[in-house]
């Protein structure tokens, strides 16, 4: 039988019922088919690439095409449907079986034993981060935060961990520079506040080299295991570029300020066992047995108690919390006009042009 407009009224008013927020990904689809169905085909211009939700909301429409309105309003009223309170408490009950959590080409997101994985996908690029990616990150740290893992890894797909901001964003952006930089600015504090507030065990599993962003959020984990392959770099300078994700105050705190100035100013680049040394790194592995060692030993934690693991977390990052969204907010707000400058345009270009590497 065909959802009547009343059918599709109920399922409208249903949703403002829910008692359980349903995620992001379904909210996308909600507005979309309400979209579909009472507007017909996405007929607005797409927002600019830092209008986050907004670009969200309009993918979402736009990628309904031409549906017709009724089929819209079944779909919606289907999927209303779904989310009523039976299904929401049967949901619940799922276990973390393994299953990918989140379809994104370059982050991928399975789950498994109680562990929320979370790896870089673009091998080609030494997983260098997009645009796409640090949405895609941001979406999968608020889902693992209430998903039903115990903790939360990060590692990456082939041989390198990450090589830090993709330098291609600087160029791909929409609009004028100042424009660009002050959204790249909105975006960079958003992507380290969701490391600030992660609730649960965050841990790097550190499989190659690390460069820029990759590493210095490292300073925002509980754990972090390295393979003897690993390096750790922060070639800011070289960049025209200054510190982020709370690096300018965890990383003095961690290995004290005349090592940290080595790293952050001078972009001296650290094996896996310096950085060790330095505090930075949990404990190294010899490469040949990592994969192995690091994920029994991670499939074990993940069978303690979670909720003492979470509480004992949010104990130990209380009394930073403030400290550290203030020191994020500076950080964005001096990168915002590092970007300006020549010494990082000229570094851009360089690198662009490929007459340096690092
Ligand atoms: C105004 C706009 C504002 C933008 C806002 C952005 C939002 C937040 C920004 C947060 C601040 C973050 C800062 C950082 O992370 S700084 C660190 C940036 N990273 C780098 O400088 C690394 C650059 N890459 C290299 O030096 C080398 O590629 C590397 C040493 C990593 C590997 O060298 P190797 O010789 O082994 O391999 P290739 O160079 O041949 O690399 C293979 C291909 O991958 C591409 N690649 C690698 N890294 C990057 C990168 N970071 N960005 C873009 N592309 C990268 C490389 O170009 C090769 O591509 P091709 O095969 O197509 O040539």
């Amino acid at each position: 039988m065909r959802a009547s407009q009343q059918d599709f009224e109920n399922a409208v008013n249903q949703v403002k019922l829910l008692k359980k927020d349903p995620g992001n990904q379904v909210k996308l689809q909600l507005y979309a088919l309400y979209k579909q169905a009472t507007d017909g085909p996405c007929n607005v211009s797409k927002p600019g690439v830092f209008d986050l939700v907004n670009k969200a909301k309009w993918e979402a429409w736009n990628a309904l095409g031409s549906l017709p309105k009724e089929t819209a309003r079944q779909n919606y009223v289907d999927l209303v449907s779904s989310l009523s309170p039976s299904s929401e408490a049967s949901n619940q009950g799922k276990s973390g079986a393994d299953v990918k959590v989140q379809e994104s080409k370059d982050i991928v997101v399975t789950s498994e034993d109680g562990i929320t994985k979370i790896m870089f996908n673009r091998p080609p690029k030494k997983n260098a981060i997009t645009f796409q990616m640090y949405q895609d990150i941001i979406l999968a740290l608020k889902n693992a935060s209430t998903d039903n893992s115990a903790i939360t890894v990060f590692t990456g797909a082939g041989d390198y961990y990450c090589s830090g901001n993709d330098l291609t964003n600087f160029t791909s952006a929409s609009g004028g520079m100042e424009k660009a930089a002050e959204g790249g600015a909105v975006l960079l504090r958003e992507f380290v506040n969701s490391f600030i507030d992660f609730p649960k065990p965050l841990v790097a599993v550190v499989n190659g080299p690390a460069v820029g962003i990759s590493v210095t959020l490292l300073g925002l984990f509980d754990a972090v295991y390295a393979s003897d392959k690993a390096t750790f770099h922060t070639p800011f300078s070289h960049l025209g570029q200054s510190p982020e994700a709370c690096s300018s105050y965890t990383f003095p705190k961690i290995m004290g300020s005349a090592k940290a100035t080595e790293m952050l100013l001078f972009g001296k680049k650290l094996t896996a066992r310096e950085a060790c040394a330095q505090g930075l790194v949990t404990e190294v592995f010899p490469d040949s047995t990592f994969k192995k060692e690091i994920w029994t030993r991670l499939k074990a934690y993940a069978k303690l108690p979670p909720n003492s693991m979470r509480i004992s977390k949010q104990l130990i990052r209380k009394n930073e919390k403030e400290k550290l969204h203030a020191v994020n907010a500076e950080e964005c707000s001096t990168l915002k006009e590092r970007w300006l400058s020549e010494e990082c345009i000229n570094a851009i270009m360089s690198f662009l042009s490929r007459k340096s590497k690092l």
